[in-house]
C-alpha cells in the first residue's frame, strides 16, 4: 500500500525538507539521531508506525507518551520531529504525515551517522488515538529475561536474528544510569557488580552514576567506543563485556541470539544489510492508510478531538 514516491506530485521537495530539518538539528544537538531512532521504535511497536507517541496528554485525554516506557524518550527526537513538519507545513500544508515524517527523520538521521539506507515506503496516515495504556507489555525492558524479549519480538513477526540486527541501534545513542544501575550497585550477595561487565568498564561506569539519584538525568552512551557512528562497534562491545544494558549483554550471553552477535561482530555489511531489511520491515508495521487516519496539522494533537 506504501511506496517510496507517494509525494512526488503533492510534496515533491518532501524528503529534501525532512533531511534538512533534521540535519541541521543534528548539527546543533548531536543526541538528536539516537533520540529520533529510538522514538520511531516507540511509535512503530505500538500500534504501527502511525504518530501515536507524539501526541501530548491534555485534561481528557492521557496519551502514549506519558506511559512509564516512554516518559525517559529524549525531547530531541520529538523537536526534530516538529521542526521538519513545520517546514514541512509551508512547504505543502495539510500534504505530509507526522507518521511519514517520524520515519522519513529517523532514515536520515541513520544515514547521516554512517548507517544503512533502508527502503522508505511513503502514505502512512496519523492515528486517531493515543492512550497511556497502550505501550503495556508490548516493549522490551532491561530487566527482562532473553526468553521475554525475543517474545515480544516473535509478536511483532520479528525473527531471532532480526531482532539482534535490530538491537544494533544501540551502536548509537544514550541510557539513563537509572536503567542499568542496579548491575553497578548491590547486583547479589556475592558482588557488588554484575560479573558479565568488563572491570575496568564497570569500574567507569560506577563512577560515571555515582550520582545518579540526586541527578536523574545522569547518563552512559550505549557505545563506549564510537557513541554517535552507526557501525557494528555495538556487537564487538558485547564480546568484551561492554554492553551497557543487562539485556545487551545477553545477547551475547544467550546462546539463542550469541551466533548472530559473532556475525555482526565480524561483518560490518552484513549488520548493515540485516539492520537495513528489519528496519524496512519495523517501518511498515500496521500503517494505517486511506480513512484509517488522517494528517495531523500539528503532530502533538489531533486535528478533531475524538473523545
Ligand atoms: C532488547 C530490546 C531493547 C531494549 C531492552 C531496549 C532498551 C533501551 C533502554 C532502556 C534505553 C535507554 C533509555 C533511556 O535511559 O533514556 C534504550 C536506548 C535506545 N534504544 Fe533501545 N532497547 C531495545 C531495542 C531497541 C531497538 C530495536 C531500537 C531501534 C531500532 C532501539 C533504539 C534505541 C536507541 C537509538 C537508544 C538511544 C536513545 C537516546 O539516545 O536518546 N532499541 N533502549
Ligand atoms: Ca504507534
Ligand atoms: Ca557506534
Amino acid at each position: 500500500q506504501l511506496t517510496t514516491n507517494y509525494y512526488q506530485k503533492t510534496c515533491p521537495k518532501f524528503y529534501d525538507i525532512v533531511r534538512k530539518a533534521v540535519t541541521d538539528k543534528q548539527l546543533s544537538t548531536p543526541t538528536t539521531a539516537g533520540a529520533t531512532l529510538r522514538l520511531f521504535f516507540h511509535d512503530c511497536m505500538v500500534g504501527g508506525c502511525d504518530a501515536s507517541v507524539l501526541v501530548t496528554s491534555d485534561s481528557f485525554n492521557k496519551a502514549e507518551r506519558d506511559a512509564a516506557v516512554n516518559l525517559p524518550l529524549s525531547g530531541d527526537g520529538f523537536d526534530a520531529v516538529a521542526r521538519a513538519k513545520g517546514a514541512l507545513e509551508l512547504e505543502c500544508p495539510g500534504i505530509a504525515s507526522c507518521a511519514d515524517t517520524l520515519a522519513a527523520a529517523a532514515h536520515n538521521l541513520v544515514i547521516a551517522a554512517g548507517g544503512p539506507a533502508f527502503e522508505l515506503r511513503l502514505g502512512r496516515k496519523d492515528s486517531l488515538e493515543s492512550k497511556a495504556t497502550d505501550p503495556e507489555n508490548q516493549f522490551p525492558l532491561p530487566t527482562m529475561s532473553m526468553s521475554e524479549v525475543i517474545k515480544i519480538f516473535t509478536s511483532k513477526g520479528f525473527s531471532v536474528q532480526e531482532m539482534v540486527a535490530l538491537v544494533g541501534a544501540h551502536t548509537i545513542g544514550l541510557s539513563h544510569c537509572n536503567q542499568f544501575s542496579q548491575r553497578l550497585f548491590k547486583f547479589n550477595k556475592s558482588s557488588d557488580i554484575d560479573p558479565a561487565y568488563n572491570p575496568e568498564y564497570a569500574a567507569g561506569l560506577k563512577k560515571l552514576c555515582e550520582n545518579y539519584t540526586k541527578d536523574p538525568s545522569m547518563s552512559a552512551f550505549n557505545d563506549v567506543i564510537t557513541p554517535t557512528k552507526f557501525d557494528n562497534m555495538y556487537y564487538k562491545n558485547l564480546r568484551k563485556g561492554m554492553g551497557l544494558l543487562a539485556t545487551d549483554s545477553a545477547m551475547f550471553g544467550d546462546s539463542r541470539t550469541r551466533p548472530f552477535v559473532d556475525t555482526y561482530a565480524e561483518d560490518e555489511n552484513k549488520f548493515f544489510q540485516d539492520f537495513a531489511r528489519a528496519m524496512e520491515k519495523l517501518s511498515v508495521l500496521h500503517v494505517k492508510t486511506g480513512t484509517k487516519g488522517e494528517v495531523r496539522s500539528r503532530c502533538d494533537s489531533f486535528n478533531t478531538l475524538s473523545y
